[in-house]
This record gives structure tokens, C-alpha cells and sequence, in this order.
């Protein structure tokens, strides 16, 4: 059986300074995290000096489009040739703030994995959904938008972040059962259209992630390691994270 390696990914969303790229930069190599995949996803206008201080670098979204007149778009395959391996595919606040549908996000993952990033595809549900026991249907529907439109073998380039709505910058972290639980869900969901892909795939957990939480969380069997928003802004905080995903291999 193929063993998964753990995964940490930092979301800086619209946070940042060439300064924390450089403090972060300096932690995470000081803490020789060599069990765990460690990346980090600034704002675009901090990808290359992200990438020049030898960090792993992913966009927080891509265009669904080729290159062309789409102001302000920004094309994956030039992510990619910055040297970017993953870009965010479906974050929740994309959803919410600016509207991105399920068809639109698969058609985002399809043009990330056409120019060789690896997207990260973002699922989970509303705090009102998970009330009306509508959490496996939801999370359903955003998988089967990209498996019905690529495949499920388009899963195998990937990686699947669950962050439920409810947790993200909210303080609520998910329990390490809650998460488990669907977790398990996806894992079992797509096994039932193939086993390899299931097996293999890096499911992370999202939402208030932070030291305290991170270790019970990541010793999870389909937890596979953390999307982390706020705490990623923290060098001590985000390299104490990714030491407890490393004690979880
Ligand atoms: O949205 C998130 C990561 O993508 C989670 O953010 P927080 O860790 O701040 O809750």
C-alpha cells in the first residue's frame, strides 16, 4: 500500500510582505521539514520572490481561460512557468465573494492541470447546511462537477482541501472526528470509481487550523495534513504546525 506524505499549505490570502516571504522562507528551512510537503500560497504580486527563496509556491486561483483579453486574469500556464507546482481551485471565498460556480471551478482545474500545476480543490459546506444534514451531498456535488466533466483520473494530479465554511477564520475548528468523518466520505466516495486514485490522494483538513489542534487532527487516517489561513501568516506558528504533520507521516 502506497503511504501518503503529509501536506501543509498556507494560505496567505490577501495577506503578506516581501518581508514575511523572506521570515517564512527562513523558518520552514531552519526546521528541516523533510517529511512533509510544505507550501505556501501568497498573493501573485509575491510568487517570484516566494519561489526565489527556494519555497514550494502555489497561486491562491488561477483564469479559467487561455491567455488573451481577460484583464486582470491571470493565466496558469504562467504560474507555472514562475515556477508554481499548485494553485487553490474553488476556496470557499471565491465561491461566496465572487460568485464562482461548480462549473466554472471545474474548468479552472482542468486548465491548471493542463499547464502542469497541481489544483487543490476546494470543497465544504455552510454552517446551515451541515444544520439540514446536507454535508455529504454538498461536498458530493463539488467533486462530481470536476469528476463528471475530467474523470475521476483527473483526481490523481490533485490534491482535495475540506474546509468547511462554518470553521474557516471563525476560531471553530472542525473536531478531529467531524473532520475524519467526511474525510472519510470522500475517500470512500471516490473509491467506488477507483481504488488507486482513492488510495493515493492527499486529502488536507481547512479551517482555524492551528498549533493546538493541528497534531489530533493530522493523526486522523484520511487527514492528510492542513490548508492553514491566519496561522500561516505566523512563521512560529506555521513551522509548529508542519512539525506536527512531520510526527504524523
Ligand atoms: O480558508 C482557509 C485556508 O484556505 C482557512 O483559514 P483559517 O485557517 O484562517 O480558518
Amino acid at each position: 500500500m502506497k503511504l501518503r506524505k503529509k501536506m501543509v499549505a498556507g494560505n496567505w490570502k490577501m495577506n503578506g510582505s516581501v518581508e514575511l516571504v523572506n521570515q517564512m522562507a527562513n523558518a520552514v528551512k531552519a526546521a528541516e521539514l523533510d517529511n512533509v510537503d510544505v507550501v505556501v500560497f501568497p498573493p501573485f504580486p509575491l510568487l517570484s520572490n516566494a519561489i526565489n527563496t527556494g519555497l514550494n509556491v502555489g497561486s491562491q486561483t488561477v483564469s479559467h481561460e487561455e491567455a488573451g483579453a481577460f484583464t486582470g486574469e491571470v493565466d496558469a500556464s504562467l504560474v507555472y512557468e514562475l515556477g508554481c507546482k499548485y494553485t487553490l481551485v474553488g476556496h470557499s471565498e471565491r465561491r461566496s465573494l465572487y460568485g464562482e460556480s461548480d462549473s466554472l471551478i471545474a474548468k479552472k482545474f482542468a486548465r491548471a492541470q493542463s499547464s502542469q500545476l497541481i489544483p487543490i480543490l476546494c470543497v465544504g459546506e455552510t454552517e446551515q447546511e451541515r444544520e439540514q444534514d446536507l454535508t455529504e451531498s454538498v461536498i458530493s456535488k463539488q467533486l462530481d462537477a470536476v469528476i463528471d466533466d475530467l474523470g475521476v483520473v483527473s483526481l490523481d494530479k490533485s490534491v482535495i482541501a475540506y474546509e468547511p465554511v462554518w470553521a474557516i477564520g471563525t476560531g471553530k475548528t472542525a473536531t478531529p472526528e467531524q473532520a475524519q468523518q467526511v474525510h472519510q466520505f470522500i475517500r470512500t466516495k471516490i473509491a467506488a470509481l477507483d481504488a488507486d486514485v482513492a488510495q493515493s490522494l492527499i486529502i488536507l483538513y481547512g479551517g482555524s487550523v492551528n498549533e493546538s489542534s493541528s497534531e489530533l487532527l493530522f493523526a486522523q487516517p484520511d487527514i492528510d495534513g492542513g490548508l492553514v489561513g491566519g496561522a500561516s501568516l505566523k512563521p512560529d506558528s506555521f513551522v509548529s504546525i508542519c512539525q506536527s504533520a512531520q510526527g504524523n507521516v
